[in-house]
């Protein structure tokens, strides 16, 4: 068990020692993700103060999402690139608010990672002062020392060879995976260095607690409303036990507290528009999450395929996401089967959910 006083860099080196050896460019890589994290946060926790300066041209506008984006958007999206561009570590990288990946120039080009972020998950919280966050993915590139290519960017994430987040909530943190268990580290700000104060974190099996955006219920397929309705339903129900209900909307802040406390978080695929496959976006939201949920002991699925086997198609695609406790997500899984096969009918009808007069009697539906 590494001593709880160890600093975020030193981690870096021994987790890899204990497995073959550290790989420099990748610790060096690591260092600069967690130096962007520090400047992001202290950012963040100026709010109002902080006067953003963004580069010409590239002041917030709406992203490639056809989302607005917020000044701190951009903000964090060129920390990230400052402080990851240099020292030829990466040779592209690619963000939720650019467009194209950015293909590192030369002299610095010398890396053969590539960097995929949300510079700034849960950006609608910023306002209202709730936990927002960054989330990262490394990816290897093809050796040599050829100009990265999108396809190079488009790997399934079981090639992801670390992923994390950093919370920038009461407190700063990073939580982060290589491969080898899922660890967090809490920023010292008197100090300056992440120190590990939570080493290998496995998510809870026994969990009382969902996520979900309860406002898109009349849009969801019948194997979600089945799986809350019964959770809703409680003691009463087929479950057995009383539910508590969480909506953050910040991914990052979810996601943290089913590390902690067990838990599902959905957000599935709906019909607000039957073309848009989810909300959430595979390479840099979906991919690094999932990594970091399986290396604690959960699970992380569309509801028909684990994530991390999906081989991307796009930089910016979205892919429905259920993630958490394993044994949570196994069993929404074996719902979406049985709706594929024909079964569990009952909640199919739009008519059905908890104030109508389709409401199901207790334990009707009731498969394990
Ligand atoms: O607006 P909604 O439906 O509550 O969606 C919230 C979801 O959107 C996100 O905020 C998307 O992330 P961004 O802020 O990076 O766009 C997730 O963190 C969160 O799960
Ligand atoms: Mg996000
Ligand atoms: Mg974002």
């Amino acid at each position: 068990m590494p001593h709880r006083s160890m600093t975020f860099a030193k981690f870096i080196i021994e987790d890899q020692r204990r497995r073959g050896g550290p790989d420099a460019e990748l610790t060096a890589l690591l260092n600069d993700v967690q130096t962007a994290c520090k400047l992001i946060g202290v950012t963040v926790s100026r709010g109002p103060l902080h006067r953003h300066r963004t580069a010409p041209g590239t002041a917030p506008g709406i992203n490639v999402h056809d989302e607005e984006q917020k000044p701190l958007d951009v903000t964090a999206n060129e920390i990230m690139l400052d402080t990851c561009s240099w020292g030829g570590k990466v040779c592209g990288m690619a963000s939720e608010e650019m467009a194209e990946f950015y293909a590192v120039p030369p002299p610095h080009r010398k890396g053969r990672h590539l960097l995929v972020f949300d510079p700034l998950d849960g950006s609608s919280n910023i306002d209202v002062n709730v936990t927002v966050g960054t989330i990262f993915s490394i990816l290897r590139a093809p050796p040599g020392d050829a100009d990265p290519t999108e396809a190079d960017f488009l790997r399934p994430g079981t090639e992801q060879v670390a992923a994390g987040f950093a919370l920038y909530g009461p407190t700063t943190m990073i939580v982060v995976t290589l491969g080898a268990g899922v660890h967090g580290f809490t920023l010292d700000r008197e100090v300056g260095n992440f120190n590990l104060t939570h080493p290998d974190m496995r998510v809870p099996e026994e969990t009382g607690e969902f996520a979900v955006n309860m406002s898109n219920e009349r849009y969801w397929e019948p194997p979600v409303r089945r799986y809350v309705e019964e959770c809703v339903q409680g003691k009463a129900g087929p479950r057995g036990k009383d539910f508590n209900m969480r909506w953050i909307a910040s991914l990052v802040a979810e996601v943290y507290r089913i590390l902690i406390r067990g838990g599902l978080f959905m957000y599935p695929w709906d019909t607000r528009d039957a073309a848009r496959p989810g909300r959430l976006r595979l390479l840099y939201e979906a991919n690094p999450m999932a990594m970091i949920l399986e290396q604690a002991g959960g699970a992380a699925s569309t509801g028909r395929e684990r994530i991390l086997d999906m081989v991307p198609t796009a930089l910016h695609q979205r892919v429905p996401l259920i993630l958490g406790s394993k044994a949570e997500v196994e069993r929404i899984v074996r719902y979406h089967e049985a709706h594929d096969r024909g079964e569990d009918r009952v909640f199919d009808s739009p008519l059905f959910n908890t104030r109508s007069l389709f409401r199901l009697p207790a334990g009707a539906a009731g498969g394990t």
